[in-house]
């Protein structure tokens, strides 16, 4: 559904776990400096209003959106984490380049998140115009960074209760 349908600043707070007990990497990308930082503020906001705490949010900044899979494998190999909350915005240009940012990024978290069991956020902006990603980061249409965390709670929440294997019993954490 559109964003312009639904605000991605809008969910059903009877739907979300206590976070008080998990922890989180964010990795941001410095590229749109002005939306991507406004994501984080959502996102870093909708994490400690539902119980998480600051000492288990664990932040990186990564050159670009390119570079989010990379940063997030290397902050999950070195923090125990619940959930890998990934921040960008990559805003179409005169090339493709923007899908091939937003395609090999998009695979790379999935790829991750299966591999590994440990849930990696897509919280990137693929916008056509600047003006879409602000509408879309504190905007008019809400700001994906509430989403994104909103998202990393309630997987988070389900990694910690299925994604860990039992001590003793086969590989894994
Ligand atoms: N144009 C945008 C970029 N481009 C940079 C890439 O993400 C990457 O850092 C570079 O290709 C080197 O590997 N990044 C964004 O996050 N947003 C853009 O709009
Ligand atoms: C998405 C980008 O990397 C963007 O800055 C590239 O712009 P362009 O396609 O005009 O080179």
């Amino acid at each position: 559904m559109a964003s312009a349908l639904k605000n991605l600043s809008t969910y059903d707070e009877t739907n979300i776990p206590d976070a008080t007990e998990l922890k989180f990497g964010v990795v941001v990308a410095d590229w749109n400096k002005d939306i991507t930082h406004a994501l984080y503020e959502g996102c870093l906001e909708t994490l400690t209003k539902h119980g998480a705490l600051t000492d288990n949010i664990h932040v990186i900044q990564v050159p670009g959106t390119f570079e989010l899979p990379a940063a997030a494998r290397m902050i999950a190999t070195r923090e125990t984490l619940d959930a890998v909350i990934c921040i960008g915005c990559v805003i179409k240009g005169e090339t493709q380049h923007d899908e091939y940012i937003n395609n090999s990024v998009a695979q790379g978290l999935v790829n991750l998140s299966i591999a590994t069991g440990l849930p990696y956020i897509f919280g990137v902006l693929t916008p056509n115009t600047h003006q879409q990603a602000v509408d879309r980061a504190g905007g008019e249409h809400g700001n994906k960074g509430v989403e994104a965390a909103v998202t990393g709670i309630r997987m988070g929440s389900l990694y910690k209760e299925y994604g860990k294997r039992k001590k003793g019993i086969g590989f894994g954490r």
